[in-house]
């Protein structure tokens, strides 16, 4: 398979090795400085695109996706409000997109946990809910794409919590939430890969359940064996598809 990394930082460094191992070519490579080399023309040498970028360029590299008809897996975060525009827009163009907030299997496992715990919880009011994620300083999006998944997961699945908010500890901004919405707590701490927590705390007692990433190799396995799975596929794909 010849892949297309928009995007060639921390993590597209470590997806063009696992790519290389299982026998891909990596025919485009696209960072801040060659942005421009970001063509319909230099795209169509791609069976598929896999964006690892940032949340500022990502919709505009999906853009060329579209316009070239390559497929392509999407890792990057921080652009979830313009899903729904995206999904339209891919459906339209008869296009392919695969995303994921989470590549991991170990995360894509501790996703069912937390539907199946938020569905048991409709039965125990006297249960607070909040979720709690830890990433390296760097990260440029809050909160992280993950939490984002656990807090909707919870929001789907419970009834008593209807959204989510976001509060970034350390800075001086204080949130009270009311009873009806889910506290997603983030801390930005040196070198953590991404650490998620989903804690139901009552006056007697406290039920965490909590992935902790090691390295990023999970992710980056991820992102190349979703490319493979939709290379050939027509149409929005969530990386859940491939785990049902
Ligand atoms: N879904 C998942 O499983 C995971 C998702 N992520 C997400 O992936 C994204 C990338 O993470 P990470 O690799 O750690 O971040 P990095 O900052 O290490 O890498 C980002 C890369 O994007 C490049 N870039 C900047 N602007 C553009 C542009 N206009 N077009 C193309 N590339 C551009 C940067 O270029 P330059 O090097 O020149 O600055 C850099 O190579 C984040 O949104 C993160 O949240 C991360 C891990 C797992
Ligand atoms: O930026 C990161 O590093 C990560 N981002 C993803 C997210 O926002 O959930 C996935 C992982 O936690 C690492």
């Amino acid at each position: 398979m010849k892949i297309a990394l928009l995007g060639y930082g921390k993590m597209g460094q470590i997806i063009e090795k696992f790519a290389l191992e299982r026998g891909h070519e990596i025919v485009l490579k696209i960072t801040i400085d060659n942005q421009e080399d970001l063509t319909r023309e230099n795209l169509k040498a791609a069976d598929v695109a896999i964006d690892f970028s940032t949340p500022d360029s990502v919709l505009k590299n999906i853009d060329v996706c579209f316009d070239a008809n390559v497929p392509v897996v999407v890792g990057t975060t921080g652009w979830y409000g313009k899903l729904q525009e995206v999904k339209d827009d891919c459906d339209k163009s008869n296009n392919t997109l695969l995303y994921g907030s989470n590549f991991s299997i170990g995360v894509n496992l501790f996703f069912k946990l937390n539907q199946t715990l938020a569905k048991l919880m409709n039965n125990y009011p006297a249960y607070e809910v909040q979720v709690e994620e830890i990433h390296h300083t760097q990260k440029l999006d809050s909160p992280s794409g993950t939490a984002i998944t656990l807090a909707e997961g919870i929001v789907e699945n419970l009834e008593r919590k209807q959204e989510w908010l976001n509060e970034v500890v350390g800075t001086d901004v204080e949130l009270f939430p009311k009873p009806e919405q889910l506290l997603i707590e983030s801390h930005r701490i040196e070198n953590i890969p991404g650490t998620h927590t989903v804690i139901y705390s009552s006056e007697v007692d406290e039920i965490e359940i909590k992935h902790t990433a090691h390295n990023r190799a999970g992710f980056a396995l991820g992102a190349v064996v979703a490319a493979e799975w939709v290379k050939d596929k027509k149409g929005f794909f969530s990386i859940t598809d491939i785990f049902e």
